[in-house]
């Protein structure tokens, strides 16, 4: 046979130009409307290339599953992007981490700390966290979306550095917010020239049009500071014998790994640990804000799953005083409209980007290496019957519909390890919410802000709904008293 002369058969995809490639049609946006063409026209898998470059897009459980599971180890790789990466410095963070024997040292102790096991010692200040975003609602409802923001800050700088929801206010977060949106802006590859050009990160940086040279100085300074700052506050606390419970601390004292490979005073090690913890703050609070915003909006759109939900909770504490952790296995209702918030808009709608290592055939076709694998979760959301309808009842009786905790966060040896905080944290506020207040859709809505009924999304790395109003009320009298109780003691 002639085999030996046949040509590798790539996975299909949109035309190619004869000298661009598909360089037009990667999206400059995350824009699911395409992928999703682009899923119906080509199916599960969906290849582009542009300037030796190739981007592999992932449509269904079965390829994700075949090649970020089963393949792991040459698909947990991350794209490597100059101004992110190496410019900012982020390449020391988890997300970007090189999938390598320290990473996974790194990452077998961050899960066991942000295991549910693990997590438990912060049940109680998350509930006190809860307790002030309920308060600051009673006090101004129009500041609802800052207010979610703050509590989720709070909650990250809690978890990771045992830090006082005080300290977190007054030094941290203003100085995290402008970090992350420093970062928010480099992580999205083709964001920057340079991440096309690679060869331009030689040039110095008072050459002309070299402005994203400064800007990566500036962004390195500014992350730097936010990393270092609260790592060293554990540290000091440490030095001093007081040792508030927090991931950091836990990476450095407490685990016996640590303790059996004797690399509690590496000073590789105290880097790592510093950057992951640094990373947290970023990858946690736009995803879980963005979560909860969309709560809001489909808790407005739809009063009936709103009071439905309420009357479980209701049934459960007895509607007086507030949700807690334990009471999470009781509200199976409640559940259900969580899983159904997070599948019906995915807030990391292409997940975060891996690449592969080798090249590799799968079902007949090849994968170069260094291929961009976008695991398309997007597509993954809409693979149940009626996708755009918000119905929290598909996941009661008709178990066949996939658990969007199992895809939401990701795949594999990469998988979100902040998802048990997430879920926790979600719920906990958004369960206390409608055991306080009723959410509706204002009767007018002040200038610049949407109405929930008709909100749209960014589209960007990380999709929050645009800014939009709502009406927030408590339920009662009695509620509003309820809730400034809580906070008095
Ligand atoms: C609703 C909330 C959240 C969503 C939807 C979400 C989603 C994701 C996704 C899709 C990934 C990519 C995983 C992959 O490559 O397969 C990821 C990674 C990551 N997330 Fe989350 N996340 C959430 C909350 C959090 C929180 C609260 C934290 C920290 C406390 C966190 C920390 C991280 C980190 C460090 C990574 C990088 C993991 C690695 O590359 O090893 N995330 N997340």
């Amino acid at each position: 046979g002639n085999f030996a002369f046949k040509r590798p058969k790539y996975p299909p995809g949109p035309r190619k130009h004869w000298l661009l490639g598909n360089l037009y049609d990667i999206p400059r946006h995350v824009d699911w409307d395409k992928l999703l063409a682009w899923k119906r026209e080509f199916g599960d898998l969906v290849y582009l290339t542009a300037f030796g470059k190739s981007v592999l897009v992932l449509n269904s459980h079965t390829a994700v599953k075949d090649l970020l599971d089963k393949r792991a180890k040459n698909f947990s790789h991350r794209p490597q992007t100059v101004m992110a990466g190496e410019l900012f410095g982020l390449g020391k963070s988890m997300a970007l981490f090189e999938y390598n024997e320290r990473y996974r040292e790194l990452r077998k102790l961050t899960q066991q700390a942000f295991s549910p096991d693990g997590l438990r010692k912060y049940q109680d200040v998350q509930l006190d966290i809860v307790k002030l975003f309920l308060d600051s609602l009673r006090k101004d409802p129009n500041d609802f979306r800052i207010q979610t923001r703050l509590a989720v800050s709070r909650t990250i700088l809690a978890v990771t550095y045992g830090m006082p929801v005080k300290l977190a206010d007054e030094g941290y977060i203003a100085d995290a917010e402008l970090t992350t949106k420093t970062v928010t802006m480099a992580t999205f590859p083709g964001a920057y020239l340079v991440d096309l050009l690679p060869f331009l990160k030689y040039l110095p940086s008072w050459f002309p049009g070299a402005g994203f040279k400064k800007e990566g100085e500036y962004g390195y300074k500014l992350i730097s500071k936010h990393v270092t700052r609260p790592f060293n506050y554990v540290r000091e606390k440490l030095a001093e014998g007081i040792e508030h419970p927090s991931f950091v601390s836990d990476l450095l004292s407490g685990s016996e790994n640590v303790r059996r490979h004797n690399i509690i005073e590496d000073e590789r090690w105290l880097e790592d640990v510093k950057w992951a913890a640094g990373g947290m703050f970023s990858a946690g609070v736009d995803t879980s804000y963005a979560t909860i915003l969309v709560f809001f909006i489909l808790m407005a759109r739809h009063p009936d799953v709103q009071e439905r939900a309420r009357a479980e909770i209701d049934a459960v504490t007895g509607g007086r005083r507030p949700v807690t952790s334990e009471d999470r296995s009781k509200l199976p209702y409640s559940a259900a409209v969580m899983k159904e918030v997070t599948r019906w808009h995915v807030v990391v709608p292409t997940g975060l980007f891996r690449r592969s290592g080798d090249s590799e055939v799968y079902n007949g076709q090849l994968i170069p290496a260094n291929t961009i694998v976008v695991p398309c979760i997007w597509s993954l959301s809409q693979e149940v019957e009626d996708p755009e309808r918000f119905d929290p009842e598909r996941f009661l009786h008709d178990n066949k519909t996939p658990n969007p905790y199992e895809y939401i966060f990701g795949f594999g040896r990469r998988i979100c390890p902040g998802r048990y905080l997430a879920e926790h944290f979600i719920f906990l506020l958004t369960a206390n919410l409608l055991t306080f207040y009723n959410i509706s859709i204002p009767k007018a809505c002040p200038e610049g802000l949407a109405s929930p009924s008709d909100v749209t999304f960014t589209r960007t790395l990380t999709s929050y709904p645009e800014p939009f109003a709502c009406d927030i009320r408590p339920r009662s009298e009695r509620h509003a008293e309820d809730v400034a109780a809580m906070v008095a003691d």
